[in-house]
């Protein structure tokens, strides 16, 4: 068996535009397939414009960037929903179907994403419900769920065709401090099991308790703490 060690993310002298307004230019930097990375910057300075990047909702006009196999600057329209596929993404609004149960949100993805055998959806459903640590919550309306349960059920919805990059963009962000220690945890759980993390974050408790690699957007760049001069602090 050949084992690919091609990183999940690799951009090149990237330009990040909104429309024709260049937000963050000459990025460059790789992903590897078992890395957390935070991704911080002050409000506006282009982290969810990135992260959309990534994931193909903004077209990469400038530079090079692939993605899980992806040519970001030659990616079809068609072919976008199967990039998402091997994304997982999510928001700090849980965007849950309010008038559904959780596994009828999970059942929606699945069908929308080419599963048809009944009996494989349900145990992929319950695999992850169990992964998140609400294999008791199929049933339950997301009313019925806390905050911290909601954002499970999303984080479980994205982990439904094993992608191998998580783009989180401040899923604490809604969060109480204990709750949003829990949810940190089981993207940390997630990373040791083999998902790269890619996570924006205004929460630099999270930064100096947890000393991952960060991504800086800054000033219409993007620092790298790995390439950062040491005596300057990233943030
Ligand atoms: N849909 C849009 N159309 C035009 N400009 C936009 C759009 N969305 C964001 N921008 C602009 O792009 C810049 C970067 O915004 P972006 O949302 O990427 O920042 P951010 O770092 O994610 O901010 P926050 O921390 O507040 O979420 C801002 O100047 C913003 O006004």
């Amino acid at each position: 068996m050949v084992f690919s060690t091609e990183p999940v993310v690799r951009l090149e002298k990237a330009c990040i535009f909104q429309g024709i307004t260049a937000i963050l230019q000459d990025v460059s930097f790789t992903i590897d397939k078992d890395e957390f990375v935070f991704l911080i910057g002050r409000t506006g300075s282009g982290k969810s414009s990135l992260l959309k990047t990534l994931y193909a909702d903004l077209p990469l006009q400038m530079g090079e960037g692939h993605i899980a196999g992806y040519n970001l600057t030659s990616i079809k329209t068609k072919e976008v929903p199967y990039l998402r596929r091997k994304l997982g993404i999510v928001f700090q609004d849980f965007q849950l179907f309010t008038d559904r149960t959780v596994a009828e949100n999970l059942y929606f993805v699945l069908r929308a994403t080419g599963w048809k055998d009944k009996s494989k959806m349900k145990s992929r459903m319950v695999e992850v419900l169990m992964r998140v640590g609400l294999g008791g919550s199929a049933t339950k309306m997301p009313h019925q769920l806390s905050g911290g349960e909601q954002q499970r059920v999303v984080i479980a919805r994205a982990l439904l065709n094993e992608p191998s990059l998580l783009l989180a963009d401040e899923p604490t962000g809604n969060l109480d401090p204990e709750v949003a220690d829990g949810i940190f945890k089981l993207f940390q759980q997630i990373n040791k099991q083999g998902t790269a993390i890619m996570m924006a974050t205004h929460n630099y408790e999270l930064l100096n308790k947890y000393p991952y690699r960060i991504l800086k957007c800054d000033a219409g760049k993007l620092i790298d703490s790995q390439t950062a001069p040491s005596d300057q602090p990233i943030y």
